[in-house]
């Protein structure tokens, strides 16, 4: 299967005065895992659907290879689909079900099967093809829906929320089984989450947004570890965000004059485990609890500000003798010290 690249360029979109999308430009390579991540209403849907051509864009352009697919129709777009509430039909078998996009494409019938049932053992359903839809476990039916949605052999595959209906064991199972499919068809797949970790996990690279704008595009690791605005960094997790003035470098004691990003869980108590370049924050440990893979300190600076601090438990040699209302210094290596570009205190 050939995967086509896709270009979507200064595209806007509002609801009455709702702005859902606002000058979104973004380059998918042909074969690359990108996904959408962002809170409710950022507006990924409605990308999305803009791509399908469920919505029309009140400007700018969407690009499948060089052809111009803004005002195209969306059957006539090569494109896959699978969303959350994107219904099978209930009345027809697992088998009717994925053979459908080919009916509506007047495949012949022995072409349509064969492709079909080739297309349920891609997704390990080969056994279940007579089974009535309605016989189907929650992972069965999206298995399903991935199967119609690759049958014709789509060059782009769009998913909006596909495992959020799915518990969370199943939905680990099936974060790498649709990774999987993706490197063994090469489709170039656009994936919509608000799950962080899922994104993380899933993607070539992650696009976040906020407010109808892509905030950063980036791959899954210089997103977490490296994030270009302020929104990104607390969206990926437990961040701490220091004014500047509030960390010190461990050789030399000079203050950091940027705001800094530092994650919970690179900190560390034991000063050995950091550089002589890295970081120091003093303070007063307000809180501690015990979470079973990890503890979690509550560092109160002098300036008030309030620093989380995760140490594994692995390496927590005296976490439970420490007391709070103590004094307590804790360092991060400078690999692990960000400064966030532009933000201000
Ligand atoms: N047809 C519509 N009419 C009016 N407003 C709409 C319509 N579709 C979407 N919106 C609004 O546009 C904004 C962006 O919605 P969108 O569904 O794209 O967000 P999202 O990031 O996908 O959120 P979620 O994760 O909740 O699905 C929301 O505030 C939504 O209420």
């Amino acid at each position: 299967m050939k995967s086509l690249p896709i270009t979507i360029a200064s595209v806007s979109k509002a609801y009455g005065s709702y702005v859902a999308l606002d000058d979104v430009s973004l380059d998918i390579q042909a074969g690359e895992f990108l996904t959408l991540l962002g809170p409710s209403g950022s507006g990924k849907t409605t990308l999305l659907m803009a791509l399908a051509g469920f919505v029309r864009p009140d400007s700018g352009k969407l690009l499948l290879a060089d052809r111009d697919i803004t005002r195209l129709a969306p059957n006539k777009r090569d494109i896959g689909i699978v969303f959350q509430n994107y219904a099978l039909f209930p009345h027809m078998n697992v088998l009717a079900n994925v053979e459908y996009p080919l009916a509506l494409r007047k495949t012949p019938k022995a072409d349509a099967r064969q492709r079909a049932l080739d297309a349920l053992a891609r997704v390990k359903l080969e056994g279940l093809a007579e089974r009535n839809i309605a016989a189907l476990s929650g992972g069965q039916r999206q298995r399903v829906a991935l199967a119609r949605a690759i049958v014709f052999e789509p060059r782009v595959m769009l998913m909006d929320e596909p495992l959020s209906a799915l518990d969370r064991n199943l939905r680990e199972t099936m974060q790498y089984e649709i990774r999987r499919l993706h490197d063994d068809l090469g489709i170039t797949t656009i994936y919509v989450t608000h799950d962080q970790r899922e994104a993380l996990t899933m993607s070539d690279r992650v696009a976040v947004m906020n407010s109808g704008r892509i905030q950063q595009i980036d791959t899954p690791q210089q997103i977490y570890d490296r994030p270009s605005t302020r929104f990104v960094a607390q969206f990926m997790g437990e961040a701490n965000i220091l004014a500047p003035g509030s960390v010190r470098t461990i050789d030399g004691g000079d203050a950091f004059r940027e705001t800094l990003m530092i994650r919970a869980e690179s900190f560390h108590l034991d000063v050995k485990l950091v550089g002589r370049d890295g970081a120091a924050l003093d303070g007063m440990l307000r809180a501690k609890a015990f979470r079973g893979e990890n503890w979690l300190l509550t560092l109160a600076l002098d300036d008030g500000q309030e620093v989380l601090v995760c140490i594994p438990s692995a390496l927590a040699g005296g976490c439970a003798e420490l007391a709070a209302g103590q004094r307590l210094t804790v360092y991060a290596s400078a690999a692990k010290v960000h400064a966030i570009p532009g933000a201000t205190s």
